[in-house]
């Protein structure tokens, strides 16, 4: 009873003056054409059992677009405490989590998206969903991670399904709606407290103990970094995963990014990505956007995830050539390539076999082959080591050495210090989000006093970090 009480009805298609004109000429029209065909049928035909039939088809008719439009009129997003349940017409229906709502805001729109006959527009863009019934009143929905929607995508690919970060709404009364969703959802204002209230509790602490090297030869200041992440934040709730994160890495070096469990190492990776939108901060790759809508950069990074994200009921073979046909690579470029990887990560004897019957490893190097298929310039590895056997391992740093020869950058996330140590030209240590150090091994070493290497410098900076 409660969550019935708690429901706030937006309706989104009152203002609409076109599409509640069409609505009642359909009406109009449908109720005349049975008017006149139900006459006519009741003067010519005989009072039989089909007489009665064909006056139920017209009257079910009837009540099938009466209702239609009614649902049409009364069209409305629905919010409770925990979801935003979005109509749009009798057709679409999508139940949004409000966890996942970051911002909402009114936008306006040059012009409404091309409608269908019942002028409305649902479909995807560039990870957005368009769903209006007009071009006024548009509310933007910022989403902190992508969400799985049915809805046609306007591109080239057809299916039906995909995953969309905002989304655009009508609301006839956009005020109100804006006003109930940001007391729901947490607003940016509100967060930057919390957020600066956390800041200035560690704030000393952190400032004191942040060792970043500026020696101008290890920065490598003849060089345009590749990467340049600026103020990364990213927040779980009121939980500060990744905060004021800031590092550049340059062309063809192999950047170690090091942390424990839960230090936020794979939270910034799937942010590097383009797998998780960051609360605040920017990510530039050759000084473009990551995050801009449509930002070609994203085809220079591979990412090899730290679980295998693959589709499990292709063989490796249909896996890489399907890959290779949304990069766009041409057929023969991608099959030699295949064949390479397929041979380099010891795959050819089951690459015609489903990706279900591998083992962990195995699929995990498919992940490999994937992200290397279209030779990026960046490879993200997401925790080098999970899976992989001593053999593969080692097979696996050829590879990260072979590409770091050939110009190529390699960003590599592990809480292993020993696979960092032997192939990493710098490290960033992150520790509860904040990077507590940037250097190559020796000088941090030397800045903490440190021998033996990166182990005991790592477990002097996290130890201290953790009683301190
Ligand atoms: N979807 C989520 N919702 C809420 N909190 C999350 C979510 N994902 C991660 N976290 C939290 O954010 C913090 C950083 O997690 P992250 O996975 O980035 O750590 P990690 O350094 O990759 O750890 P590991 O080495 O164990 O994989 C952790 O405290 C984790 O509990």
């Amino acid at each position: 009873m409660a969550d019935i009480e708690n429901k706030k009805v937006f309706t989104n298609t009152k203002k609409s003056h076109q599409l509640r004109q069409f609505v009642w000429a359909l009406q109009v029209i449908v109720t005349v054409e049975i008017l006149i065909v139900g006459i006519a049928i009741y003067m010519m035909m005989t009072k039989n059992w089909l007489f009665y039939l064909v006056l139920a088809l017209m009257l079910a008719l009837y009540l099938y677009v009466s209702n239609l439009n009614r649902l049409m009129l009364g069209s409305a997003h629905v919010l409770t405490p925990d979801e935003l349940i979005i109509c749009l017409g009798p057709r679409f229906k999508c139940r949004l989590p409000l966890s996942l709502v970051m911002e909402a805001k009114a936008v306006s729109l040059a012009s409404a998206p091309q409608g269908d006959l019942l002028n409305v527009s649902v479909f995807r863009e560039d990870e957005r969903l368009y769903c209006l019934s007009r071009n006024s009143d548009v509310i933007q929905l910022n989403l902190s991670e992508p969400i799985m929607v049915k809805a046609p995508s306007s591109g080239p690919d057809k299916s039906r399904r995909g995953f969309v970060r905002e989304i655009l709404i009508n609301a006839d009364e956009p005020e109100r709606f804006l006003e109930t969703i940001t007391k729901i959802v947490r607003p940016e204002k509100e967060l930057d407290q919390i957020k600066s209230s956390h800041n200035t509790l560690k704030s000393v602490q952190d400032k004191t103990r942040q060792i970043i090297s500026t020696s101008p030869a290890n920065l490598k200041s003849n060089k345009t970094p590749i990467l340049e992440i600026k103020h990364l934040t990213k927040y779980y709730g009121d939980y500060p995963a990744v905060l004021d994160l800031n590092l550049e890495v340059y062309p063809g070096e192999i950047f170690g990014f090091l942390g424990a469990n839960g230090a936020g190492k794979s939270t910034t990776t799937k942010m590097m990505t383009g797998l998780l939108r960051p609360s605040k901060g920017t990510i530039l790759v050759r000084g473009e956007d990551l995050w801009q809508p449509g930002a070609l950069v994203r085809r220079q990074i591979g990412y090899i995830p730290d679980t295998p994200l693959v589709y499990e009921r292709l063989t490796a073979r249909e896996l890489l050539i399907m890959a290779g046909r949304l990069y766009n690579l041409p057929e023969e470029w991608t099959k030699k390539r295949m064949e390479e990887l397929l041979a380099i990560l010891d795959l050819k004897a089951k690459s015609d076999y489903m990706v279900n019957t591998y083992s962990l490893g195995m699929q995990r190097k498919v992940s490999v082959a994937l992200a290397l298929l279209s030779d990026p310039e960046i490879i993200i590895v997401d925790e080098l080591t999970n899976a992989f056997d001593a053999p593969t391992l080692a097979k696996i740093k050829d590879i990260l050495l072979n590409l770091k020869s050939r110009g190529k950058t390699v960003f590599l996330s592990t809480h292993v210090m020993d696979v960092a140590e032997k192939l990493c030209d710098r490290v960033g240590i992150i520790h509860r989000g904040q990077l507590r150090a940037l250097g190559t091994v020796e000088e941090l070493c030397e800045s903490l006093a440190v021998s033996g290497g990166l182990e005991p410098l790592f477990l002097k900076l996290i130890g201290e970090e953790t009683t301190g």
